[in-house]
């Protein structure tokens, strides 16, 4: 309910705060710095390099084995590519991020009919507060959890817009075959047995779908919608606007990359679970969002995490006197544990999970 919920900023959601006008609370302003600029890698970069042919993954495919090198390639220098014919049409895509807006566009009564639960971290909210001096978010979510099915908490699946479950159930399909294909390709893209990432995954990993909204906000200098962070994933997939031109970025070398929208395209990136199972070989990219004071953005992410109880590490295959075993093994209860410890530090689980 709105009246039971204090009024510090903390708990306020941004999007109210931007409807109002209001100034932008200091909690959401880093201090004693701006935000370094990024820059615009060449056109070469994501339009071939960082480009990845989904419908060429398949093993059936016969340029596979150049896919896969670029693949390989991708994952180990950057930690991310673009998707394209990926199975989900433009207009698919198109209406995912349709219903995100209507939802969002929503009165706040009907909105906090799906707000968070504490029990499982599902449902409409703004973005987490981990500690008390953490400068906060420019954003507010909707946090689905959408496999395992018998996981999803339909008690705060929204009922309105009307198609909005079903496009999310249809998404979250495609979303369940994609990951199966990446996780194979990346295996044979190491000369692994295809489904030696997908069995440290389990049948029963999960995937949580993310819908945010990032309003217009008046000091884009000094106000992340997303600071730094490398996500928990093994496999992130996420469906930027395509409206708004700048939004993500992605670091590599202490260097801030735009992460240019390739209309019908998807932005692929890995998670700390696919550099402790690739033993380090392929990177978890650090990555950034910004805010602009010209246009509301909306984005949908889906995060596809490994079974809960499995215990994660290196690849036995992967380890050799060569490449020593470079990360500890970890399970979600782990891993948030470590997330609580280092995040207030500025530090990386990763950084935590070295040997
Ligand atoms: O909205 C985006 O472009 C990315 C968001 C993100 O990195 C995250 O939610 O982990
Ligand atoms: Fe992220």
């Amino acid at each position: 309910m709105a009246e039971s919920r204090s009024e510090d900023a903390t708990s306020k959601l941004v999007q109210e705060i931007a409807q109002k006008g209001e100034e932008v609370p200091e909690s959401y302003m880093i201090k004693n710095d701006v935000i370094s600029p990024a820059i615009d890698a060449s056109s070469n970069l994501w339009e071939e390099t960082l480009l990845i042919d989904f419908s060429q993954l398949s093993p059936v495919s016969s340029s596979t084995q150049n896919e896969l090198a670029k693949l390989h390639s991708a994952l180990k220098n950057w930690g991310c590519f673009q998707v394209i014919n990926h199975g989900m049409t433009s207009l698919f895509l198109d209406e995912l991020l349709d219903v995100s807006r209507q939802f969002f566009a929503l009165p706040l009564e009907e909105k906090l009919k799906c707000s968070i639960t504490e029990d499982f971290f599902n449902g409409y909210g703004n973005a987490s507060v981990i500690s008390g001096d953490q400068t906060l978010n420019w954003n507010d979510r909707l946090f689905l959890t959408v496999y395992p099915e018998e996981k999803r908490r339909l008690q705060v699946w929204p009922q309105k817009p009307r198609k909005f479950r079903e496009v999310l159930h249809e998404f979250s399909l495609s979303l369940r075959k994609m990951l199966e294909v990446f996780l194979k390709a990346m295996a044979r893209s190491l000369g692994l047995k295809e489904d030696i990432f997908l069995k440290e995954h389990g049948e029963q990993g999960s995937i949580d779908t993310r819908f945010g909204i990032y309003p217009r906000c008046s000091r884009p200098d000094k106000v992340y919608g997303v600071h730094p962070h490398s996500d928990r994933s093994s496999i992130t997939v996420l469906l930027p606007d395509k409206d708004v031109p700048e939004g993500l970025h992605i670091q590599k070398d202490d260097q801030w990359f735009k992460v240019p929208v390739i209309p019908g395209a998807l932005f692929v990136n890995l998670g700390d679970y696919a550099e402790v199972m690739s033993n380090g070989i392929f990177k978890s990219v650090v990555h950034r969002v910004v805010t602009n004071s010209e246009r509301e953005r909306f984005s949908v992410a889906a995060f596809c995490t490994p079974e809960p109880e499995n215990e994660v590490g290196p690849i036995t295959e992967l380890i050799s006197s060569n490449q020593p075993q470079m990360y500890k093994k970890v399970n979600m209860k782990t891993y948030k544990q470590l997330f609580f410890e280092t995040y207030p530090q500025g530090k990386r689980v990763l950084d935590a999970l070295k040997i």
